[in-house]
This record gives C-alpha cells, sequence and structure tokens, in this order.
C-alpha cells in the first residue's frame, strides 16, 4: 500500500518540506523566509498561513495532487513535557502551540501547520519526537534553586535517530544501550540515552556555547547584563547572537575555519573553546552511567568537519568509541515516524495537557 506523507520542519530562517511515497522520499526543498518577511510578524504561530501557502506551493510545483496526501507530520514544539516518539496532533496542542507554547520557538509551527493541511483532507497529523520529549531521572531535574526546575528541551528528533542508528550497528536493542550523542548544529544539545531513555540533557542553555548561542556564562555577570539591559536585548545575547556569532560575526564553522587557514589567533581560540566545551558536555553526562558509555555519536551540521569533530574525539575518547554521523536525518526520521505509526509498528499518543 502507497502512504503519501509530508513532513515538515521549520526553523527560525526557513522551513525544510519533503515528501515520502512510503520510506522512498519522493521529493525535498528548503523553502527560505526572509528577515523582512519573518519581521513582520509578532509571533512565531502567526507566521503559519504564510509558511503553509509556501508548502502547498511547493507540492503544486512538485506536481503532486495534495488530495491523495495520507498523512502529515511535523516537527514537534514547544509543549509542556511529553514522551518521544509521535502524537497526533489535535485542537488542544493547536491551541496551546498557538497561544500558549512554553518557549516561542520556530518548531511550534511543525504542529499548527500539519494540523491546517491535515484537518481540510480529513486526513491524521502527528508530531514526532518532539523538543519537549522529557524522560529526565528525577535527580536530573534539581537546579539548585527551588522553584526553577531543569527542562529537557532539546533536539531529541536527530539525537533519538541516530543513537537507534548507532545501536543497530551494534546489534543491539537501543532500550539497552548507554549513548551519549552530541547535536552540533546551529543550536547544540548534548544527551545521555540510557538504556533507550534520555535520562539526561545539556543544552546550550546550561552547557557549550553554539554557532548563536551563548551556553552557560558565568551567573553573577550574567545577573549584571540583566539589570543593565533590555529583557530583549539580553534574550538576543544568548539565543540569536550569543557563541561563535558574538566573538567572530558568523554563525558559519567554515567561516570560522577559513579565518584561521589565514591566521586570525582570536578565531582559533574560539573555535577549539567550542569544541573544549562540548567535550566536558559529554564529559559531564558520563557519569550519569557511572562511565558505562556504548558509544559517543558526533552528529548536526558541524559533524561534516572532521578537524573539529578531531578535537572532541581526543579528550572523549577514553570514555567510549566515537562515532561521527554528519548532518540530520530530521525529515526522513518525521516521516519513518509517521509510517511506523500507519503501518501499527508504533501506537501514537493522544494530547491531553
Ligand atoms: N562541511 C562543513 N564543515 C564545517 N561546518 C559545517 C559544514 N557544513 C555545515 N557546517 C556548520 O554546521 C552548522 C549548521 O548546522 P545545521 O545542522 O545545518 O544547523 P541548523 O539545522 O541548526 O541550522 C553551521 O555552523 C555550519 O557552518
Ligand atoms: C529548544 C531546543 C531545540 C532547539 O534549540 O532547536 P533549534 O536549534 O532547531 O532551534
Amino acid at each position: 500500500m502507497k502512504n503519501y506523507i509530508l513532513a515538515i520542519n521549520p526553523g527560525s530562517t526557513s522551513t525544510k518540506v519533503a515528501l515520502y511515497e512510503n520510506k522512498t522520499e519522493i521529493v525535498k526543498t528548503t523553502i527560505d523566509h526572509s528577515a523582512s518577511q519573518i519581521s513582520k510578524y509578532n509571533k512565531i504561530a502567526d507566521q503559519y498561513d504564510m509558511r503553509k501557502k509556501e508548502i502547498i506551493k511547493f507540492l503544486d510545483e512538485a506536481k503532486f495532487d495534495i488530495n491523495n496526501l495520507t498523512a502529515v507530520v511535523g516537527r514537534g514544539g514547544l509543549l509542556p513535557p511529553v514522551k518521544s516518539g509521535a502524537y497526533k496532533v489535535n485542537k488542544k496542542m493547536v491551541d496551546r502551540l498557538k497561544n500558549n507554547p512554553v518557549v516561542e520557538h520556530a518548531s511550534n509551527l511543525g504542529g499548527i501547520i500539519a494540523f491546517d493541511i491535515a484537518e481540510n483532507l480529513n486526513i491524521p497529523s502527528y508530531i514526532y519526537d518532539s523538543v519537549a520529549v522529557d524522560e529526565l531521572e528525577d535527580v536530573a531535574r534539581i537546579s539548585g534553586i527551588k522553584g526553577i526546575e531543569r527542562k529537557s528541551l532539546s533536539h531529541a528528533l536527530n539525537m533519538r535517530a541516530v543513537a537507534i542508528k548507532v545501536s543497530k550497528e551494534l546489534n543491539k536493542p537501543y532500550k539497552e544501550c548507554n549513548i551519549i550523542t552530541a547535536h552540533l548544529g546551529g543550536g547544540i544539545t548534548v544527551g545521555i540515552h540510557k538504556k533507550g531513555k534520555l535520562a539526561d540533557i545539556v543544552s546550550d542553555d546550561e552547557g557549550p556555547f553554539s554557532p548563536e548561542r551563548s551556553g552557560r556564562i558565568p551567573l553573577k555577570s550574567f545577573m549584571e547584563l540583566c539589570y543593565k539591559e533590555e529583557k530583549s536585548l539580553v534574550k538576543k545575547k544568548i539565543r540569536g547572537k550569543g557563541g561563535l556569532v558574538s566573538y567572530l560575526n558568523t554563525v558559519d564553522l567554515r567561516d570560522v575555519e577559513a579565518k584561521i587557514s589565514n591566521g586570525d589567533k582570536e578565531a582559533l581560540v574560539v573555535y577549539e573553546a567550542m569544541a573544549y566545551q562540548i567535550s566536558k558536555a559529554i564529559g559531564e553526562l558520563s557519569v550519569v552511567n557511572y562511565g558505562d558509555i556504548d558509544r559517543i555519536v558526533i552528529t548536526g551540521g558541524i559533524a561534516h568537519s572532521k578537524k573539529f569533530t578531531s578535537l572532541i574525539k581526543e579528550r572523549v575518547k577514553f570514555i567510549a568509541p566515537v562515532v561521527i554521523v554528519p548532518g540530520e536525518n530530521e525529515l526522513e526520521s518525521l516521516a519513518y515516524g509517521a509510517l511506523r505509526v500507519l503501518l501499527g509498528e508504533e501506537e501514537d499518543r493522544e494530547y491531553t495537557e
């Protein structure tokens, strides 16, 4: 039986979208949204109509009759904590994502657009391995200030997909593996999968800086900054204008590597510091399972750089063998997840919050 699945992954400046016939990708694209197009909207959720139109245009251009779709799946957003796997999108979820998301984030649009397209066609829509997947152990939730709980907001979709892939290569069920994954993109999350559960994470809120995010910064200095500057500016400094871009004016690691080749000493130390901080996060998570780790996996766009991954590998290989899985397969992970549900191989959940 042919299942046609539309997978949607909204990012801050683009919407990645692909059409699958069962496991085969038929067509895929990245729709870029200019800064002027995006800046018209006060809230991320308000962009859904504009992005949906672009997706419909993409299907038209691919000469695909939308009425043939079997399901739509979107990258899941900033909901209250959810389990891993598939959730059917319902009105309650859409309302939460539109009107009261835990945090404003482009992925909130995934569920909203998927629902909107699917409802008109009377077919199901899903989110899969949302950024809000929360499998933290209780001990990992304590922050150090009563009333502030550590949150599990992460690149769960790609991290779980690569951890499952590596477990297959080990010929061991994911549920029996202990794997640390470092997703290195514009944002960074390092996570530990302990016997098939994302038991703890170190994200670019609390750990290493990333191309566009500050990561953990000294608390007292940060507190002073908060008193000195407006909230929106501080927010931009930690997400969007933090990390590599704050030091070197680029979010592109390839630019940084070019600067280093041209003898730029500051670029070199910042580059090494990013690898150093990522390695520290991996070390930190290795103790979650008392050092018993099957593999460390480095993934995301940055994992294309052998020069960069080597810096990390040298520091962490004493913990476990290091595997490099460059890039991310988020669209494929979304589509395959939805397909497993359609084929009855996996159950979807009902969102009730
Ligand atoms: N071949 C490469 N060598 C070094 N860095 C790369 C390469 N390809 C992509 N990157 C870097 O990966 C980062 C983006 O990763 P990506 O996973 O695409 O992030 P996102 O999906 O968050 O935009 C950028 O810093 C980019 O420069
Ligand atoms: C909110 C955690 C996931 C995340 O930061 O995703 P992006 O890097 O895609 O913004």
